[in-house]
């Protein structure tokens, strides 16, 4: 039996129990039970290797949308609201101990909205479930970053620096830089604009320390030393869009409202007087930039009901990747389309593989004649 079940085994046995003096032992042996389960369950796993527990939920729909915050900052409370699904929410902290999908069906669109355990300061060096969710933060298209109104500002610096230090970017977008590792030739440094913090020396110094000998380094914007890091890592940085979400307005003043709501990517809601809800869906789907794609047969209306919705994170927004999305020999079949929309510049616009679709265009797609 998994740490899980006899977890709720053991709440279903305590939830039976009567109260009174002859019960007291059994009862507080119980809870000890209980937080020993929930302690293990907060447990890294032992050797570094296995998936833990609850948090091997496959992706779903057409995009993933993670919660990551403080414990009890409403997390719970805020994926029981948006979504069908009900994840228990408490007054104490690590109510949940797993991940818990729940979907936001939104102009179309499929939102895979991740419920989490609360991450503390330490969680990239595996205090509580911090690898984990970290783990599960970096699978995500989108990180809602849920913050207690009331300390906002601490609780943001500081779980910003836990995912800094594991390589996810917060609305940053990978540095224009090229680097790639050769067998000969040295480093071989260039730019394409004036640099003011990179030279040829430092990227060197980086390298060697990477033990890197031989590279094409090309910079094609004035990067800094942290974001030439970043391209030297490679595969270990994620760069993932993010909204701070403000929960529990109730709680402070307006002005202070006023204060938050002003900051970029951010958005104040209240969980409990279901404040602004309906404007958080919304700009989820903004920041996603999702693409809807309207399909039409010769003849025939376009379908408005049922779109493709197509991610430049994921597979792209070409029309290619919306053939695949189709059909999987279609881009073998496929002949030429026609686009009416914003990406066209008249409309009925035949175009290719490789045209790029805007939101809410019209794709007709032609076979070759076989
Ligand atoms: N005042 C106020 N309280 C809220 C709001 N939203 C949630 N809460 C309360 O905050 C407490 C924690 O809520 P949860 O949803 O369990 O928080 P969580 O982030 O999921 O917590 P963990 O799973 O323990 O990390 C509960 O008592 C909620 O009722 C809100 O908008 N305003
Ligand atoms: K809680
Ligand atoms: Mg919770």
């Amino acid at each position: 039996m998994g740490i899980q079940e006899r977890i709720k085994e053991i709440q279903f046995e305590m939830a039976r129990t009567q109260k009174n003096k002859a019960t007291e032992g059994h009862l507080g042996l119980l809870k000890a039970r209980l937080s020993k389960l929930k302690a293990q369950l907060l447990e890294p796993p032992k050797g570094g290797g296995g998936k833990a527990e609850g948090f091997d939920v496959g992706k779903y729909g057409d995009a993933r949308v993670a919660l990551i915050g403080f414990p009890s900052v409403g997390k719970s409370t805020l994926l029981s609201s948006l979504t069908p699904t009900q994840s228990e929410s408490a007054a104490y902290e690590f109510t949940t101990l797993t991940c818990i999908p729940g979907i936001i069906t939104y102009k179309g669109a499929k939102l895979q909205l991740l419920d989490l355990p609360g991450i503390i300061e330490g969680a990239s060096e595996g205090k509580g479930r911090g690898r984990q969710v970290i783990a599960v933060g970096k699978s995500a298209d989108l990180i809602l970053m849920v913050l207690d109104a009331q300390n906002a500002k601490e609780q943001k610096a500081k779980i910003t620096a836990e995912l800094e230090s594991v390589g996810i970017r917060l609305n940053k977008r990978r540095p224009d830089i090229t680097f790639q590792r050769k067998a000969a030739n040295g480093i071989v440094f260039n730019a394409t604009c004036h640099l003011t913090h990179m030279s040829q020396e430092i990227a060197r110094k980086i390298c060697h320390e990477y033990k890197i000998f031989h590279a094409e380094i090309l910079l094609r914007e004035d990067a800094s030393v942290d974001e030439f890091i970043d391209i030297v890592e490679g595969k270990n940085r994620s760069y993932i869009p993010c909204l701070y979400v403000y929960n529990k307005i109730d709680n402070i003043s307006i002005e202070e409202v006023n204060d938050l709501a002003r900051e970029p990517d951010s958005i104040v809601i209240s969980c409990n007087l279901r404040m602004n809800l309906e404007w958080l869906v919304e700009r989820i789907w903004q920041k996603l930039g999702l693409v809807r794609v309207y399909t039409k047969k010769p003849g025939f209306h376009p379908d408005f009901g049922d779109p493709l919705i197509l991610t430049e994170r994921r597979d792209g927004i070409s029309i290619e990747a919306a053939c695949i999305q189709l059909h999987k020999d279609l881009v073998d079949e496929f002949r030429c389309a026609f686009v009416w929309g914003k990406s066209t510049k008249h409309l009925a616009q035949r175009v290719g593989l490789k045209h790029i679709l805007c939101d809410e265009d019209v794709v007709q797609i032609l076979k070759k004649k076989s």
